[in-house]
């Protein structure tokens, strides 16, 4: 039966049919029908969450000047003009925070703003108390307040602790109170007794993982008393991290983005997560994250990195710190690293780098302000005659103050000439005094600064002012606009906002930045920066000569590159960019998630196929009808010459199956074509070897199906980490295919075995494989590496295109049974004939096509494979010379045949795709072994 394209387009709502009146998105359900409902890429989804954002912001700013009677004709005509929301899902999830009309037709943007719950260790403010029931409030310094206070297009709650004490419930409600009324953004507070403050904050966050996060490893002087007292601030943090979590969930609303900040919250995501899976949560890291070698050496490595992995979204600063994260993920935990992210049991938690930015419009214009510009003008005045370098930093050994201090002294004393022409103004704000080790950081900068100061110092002038304070925001920017040189020597820090501050108020001076190679800064300002080594004194001296020296031009250069980054990369764009992608994410997810298919109703299967008239079995071979592996592994000692084999009670029921006129068998496999050979030689079937990229009647010879450019050119070296591993890893051997190598480990221990395949994949990914086009594919027991084109569901088509041309088939195809073993990336394969559901969309967002024209929609692949194949003659043992577009139309090409009949004429109920000892799958049905396979093939012969 053939269908037009314009039938095929029946939609559920107006909602939609609107929609896909208009010119449809590239790709879709159907595989690229034209005018049917579009899966966008995450690509295109993140395209149109930011082109939401833009209009959403064009309304608000509108909105502000603009009559309301003028306002309407903003909206977004949806029934007319581009296909914002083509798909269902991408609405459901932006419905949650957008609202929809009585018809849910037109989007109206201007009613609400997502909410947006901030949990930081920290609230933007420091509460100081002034009686029983009366508080003052004081912001806080330090990059993520900067960061989170320049994120205004959300409806924002901050949760967090107000960095005091308060037992009582007076002081508890007033203090509430004042947070929730006196700022711009509402704050929660969590309160957290001094116990706790003590063991969490200045324990385990400040004493273990900031240092080691930052590679300064664990504390040394009282190593023995921090190892002692490990487990109970690691309890102390988890309890912290409870009662974050506890007011999280008393204030959370459905539909509510939660977004977890920084190392103090990293239990939080799973404590969030186990009270309510559908919490939309996203985990970011301020701080770098370290090799996997440093890592590892945490007592709580495990834990901590699980309980991040139960966000949906985590998200880093560079993609040094995600790749370190993912790492260490593959290396600690074992689990799957995948390009997106990294997988556990089918559940992907996404990993990527979301590198911050300032609201440097705020600083641009403060530099128009009365206040700032008389602070410019006390600072010209003081420092007239010499250049000014300045050091903003928190007093904090992360920042490599006393390195920049000795740096300085080694310029002074190489260069007499410069001694009383430049003058270092070093800001170092007090944080985290409690913690013994900033202490000492203290006395020993003061006593660096008082040494050099003495030595290089004179009545009437210091070349070092070293201040122990914070400044207010319009000091701090006349500082920057004023100063000639900026000088950041972090050892290692997150990002460092001070440095693009810096950048954002030197438009007319155009001064000079140092920056140290191991801030995350380096990554996105390096081009404009002078880079140094802060462990490098030497290095350091001669860059601040370079910088002092500089001239203009160069310096307006420089300048000019890293200014256009800071002003187009701002804290709001971070922050909504984060959340979009956690949107999508969840979407995805939802797509993605396969669930646990319910068992095969044998008997309708069977009683489906006694009825029908041409029936097509695909079935897999190893562990479908294969006898399962752990048996045999422990029978059988010579495991090298050991090849898998057809199940002997398979034998007789294979034979009447593939003997019965009506029925064709296809045995779909990743073995090698000799495999097949030896085991199915003489059955009458088809054998398709290699994932399909070989293929042969067994009265015929092997011809090949691969596409022509699929480049093998990465076979050797990824043969070699292959053979290492074989070497040291008893007993696993490996295998190399035509257009696959694979590893496995099913006979050595299992554990071992595991560990090994975790170091191979580091191997692998950082080493042979990271630029080709390739998969691996991760097996219970194996590794696989192959090209992406290599796949069992992008060979199916070719196959059956083949199959009806030699068999020459008359009637249409009306019985489906596709059952395997088969990993995730081949599972498509279900899908190619699913009559009733396109891939991979769950039941919630499916369109409704009716069932007839889905299986029309089907039937037209098949036909027109067969019209491709009976005008091109296909030689034996040759390649089908299929180029680039002939494969194209071959899988894509909608339009049915208007001179045949269809060749399949599936009904959804003579369709039963089946995975084999798989929990989560695709398919629509599940067998657990292959003893079940048995069953299911002696009842099919037997009823026929
Ligand atoms: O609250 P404190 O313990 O006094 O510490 C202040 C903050 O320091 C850290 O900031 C980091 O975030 C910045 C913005 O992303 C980044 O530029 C910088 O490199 C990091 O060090 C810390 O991560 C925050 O949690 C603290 O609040
Ligand atoms: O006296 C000061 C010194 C610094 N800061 C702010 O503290 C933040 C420091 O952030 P950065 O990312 O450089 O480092 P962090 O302290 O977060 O490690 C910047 O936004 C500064 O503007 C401040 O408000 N007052």
């Amino acid at each position: 039966m053939s269908i037009s394209s314009q039938e095929i387009c029946i939609l559920p709502n107006k909602n939609n049919l609107a929609l896909l009146q208009t010119n449809g998105m590239p790709g879709n359900l159907f595989n690229n029908c034209s005018n049917l409902p579009a899966t966008p890429t995450r690509l295109e989804r993140l395209l149109r969450e930011r082109e939401l954002r833009k209009y959403s912001k064009c309304l608000n700013d509108c909105e502000a000047e603009l009559p309301s009677s003028t306002q309407d004709c903003f909206s977004p005509d949806l029934e007319t003009s581009t296909c914002w929301f083509n798909d269902e899902e991408l609405l459901e999830t932006v419905s949650a925070s957008r609202s929809l009309n009585d018809d849910g037709e037109r989007l109206d943007f201007r009613t609400s703003k997502q909410r947006l719950l901030v949990v930081a260790n920290r609230l933007p403010v420091s509460a100081v108390r002034h009686g029983e029931d009366s508080w003052q409030l004081e912001m806080s310094v330090g990059g993520l307040v900067t960061a989170l206070l320049g994120v205004k297009e959300f409806d924002t709650r901050w949760i967090g602790w107000a960095g005091v004490n308060v037992p009582d419930e007076i002081g508890q409600k007033a203090l509430a109170k004042a947070l929730d009324e006196k700022l711009m953004q509402r704050c929660i507070p969590v309160f957290l007794d001094e116990e706790v403050v003590h063991q969490y904050y200045n324990g385990y966050c400040n004493n273990i993982l900031w240092p080691l996060f930052h590679y300064i490893g664990l504390p040394q002087e009282d190593r023995l008393a921090t190892t002692r007292s490990f487990q109970s601030q690691f309890d102390a943090y988890k309890k912290a991290n409870q009662l974050f979590a506890d007011v999280v969930n008393e204030h959370y609303e459905e539909g509510d983005v939660v977004w977890c900040h920084d190392y103090h919250l990293m239990f939080l995501p799973k404590c969030l997560k186990e009270r309510n899976s559908k919490m939309k949560v996203g985990w970011f890291l301020h701080t770098p994250f370290p090799s996997s070698e440093i890592h590892r050496m945490l007592p709580s490595r495990l834990e901590l990195l699980r309980s991040v992995l139960a966000a949906d979204l985590v998200g880093f600063h560079t993609y040094d710190y995600a790749r370190h994260f993912v790492s260490a993920c593959t290396r600690i935990l074992g689990l799957e690293g995948t390009p997106e992210g990294v997988e556990d049991q089918g559940k992907l938690t996404r990993i990527a780098a979301f590198p911050v930015g300032i609201d440097s419009e705020r600083f641009i214009k403060a530099l128009e302000l009365p206040e700032v510009q008389d602070h410019m003008k006390v600072l010209k005045q003081r420092f007239a005659g010499r250049k000014v370098m300045l050091g903003v930093d928190r007093l904090d050994m992360i920042k490599g103050i006393p390195q920049k201090i000795l740096a300085f002294e080694k310029f002074l004393e190489e260069n007499p000439n410069w001694r009383n022409k430049v003058v270092l103004l070093q800001i170092a704000v007090p944080t985290r005094t409690d913690v013994p080790e900033y202490q000492k950081l203290t006395s020993q900068v003061h006593e660096i600064v008082g040494r050099i100061n003495g030595r290089f110092g004179s009545l009437t002038a210091v070349p070092i002012h070293h201040l122990d304070r914070s400044l207010d925001f319009h000091e701090l920017c006349a500082l920057y606009a004023v100063t000639d040189v900026a000088l950041v020597t972090s050892l290692r820090d997150g990002m460092n906002l001070v440095s693009y501050e810096y950048v954002a108020c030197q438009e007319s001076k155009k001064g000079v930045l140092i920056l140290s190679e191991f801030a995350g800064a380096a990554q996105s300002l390096g081009a404009g920066a002078i880079l140094v080594n802060p462990w490098n004194v030497t290095e350091v001296a001669s860059s601040i000569g370079y910088a002092l020296n500089m001239p203009a031009d160069e310096r307006e250069k420089r300048h000019h590159h890293n200014f256009k980054h800071v002003i187009s990369h701002t804290a709001q764009e971070w922050a909504s960019t984060f959340v979009s992608e956690l949107n999508v994410t969840i979407v995805e997810a939802q797509l993605r998630t396969r669930q646990i298919p319910p068992p095969l109703p044998i008997e309708v299967a069977v009683d489906r196929y006694s009825c029908s008239n041409n029936c097509l079995l695909i079935l897999g071979f190893n562990a479908t009808l294969t006898e399962p592996v752990d048996t045999l592994g422990r029978k059988d000692s010579q495991i090298n010459e050991w090849q898998p084999k057809l199940r002997p009670d398979l034998r007789e029921p294979l034979r009447k199956l593939c003997d019965d006129p009506k029925t064709t068998v296809l045995v779909l496999s990743g073995s090698a074509r000799n495999v097949l050979d030896d085991n199915f030689s003489d059955y009458n079937l088809w054998l398709a070897a290699e994932n399909g990229m070989f293929l042969r009647v067994t009265t015929g010879d092997w011809m090949t199906t691969m596409p022509e450019n699929l480049s093998m050119e990465w076979v050797d070296s990824v043969k070699n980490v292959f053979e290492y591993f074989t070497d040291r890893t008893p007993r696993s051997q490996f295998e190399v295919r035509e257009t696959s190598l694979i590893w496995n480990y099913k006979y050595s221990d299992v554990e071992f075995g595991r560990l090994q395949a975790r170091d191979l994949l580091q191997h692998l990914w950082t080493g042979p494989i990271s630029n080709a086009s390739l998969d691996v594919v991760q097996g219970r027991r194996s590794v696989e590496v192959r090209s992406v084109a290599v796949t069992k569901s992008a060979a199916i088509d070719r196959i059956l295109g083949e199959i009806v041309h030699n068999k020459g088939m008359k009637e249409p195809i009306d019985y489906v049974l596709c059952i395997g073993h088969f990993l995730t990336k081949d599972e498509d394969i279900y899908t190619f004939f699913e009559p009733e559901l396109p891939s991979e969309v769950p039941a919630s967002v499916r369109p409704q096509v009716p069932t007839q024209v889905r299986t029309s929609i089907v039937g037209s692949r098949a036909a027109l494979l067969m019209k491709q194949n009976s005008t091109s003659a296909v030689e034996q043992n040759k390649s089908y010379a299929i180029d680039g577009d002939t494969l194209h139309s071959m899988v894509t090409d909608r339009i049915s045949l208007q001179e045949g009949s269809s060749v399949l004429d599936l009904q959804a109920n003579d369709y039963f795709s089946c995975s084999v000892a798989r929990k989560r799958s695709n398919s629509r049905y599940r067998l657990q072994s292959s003893d079940e396979v048995v069953t299911l093939l002696r009842e099919l012969a037997d009823h026929r």
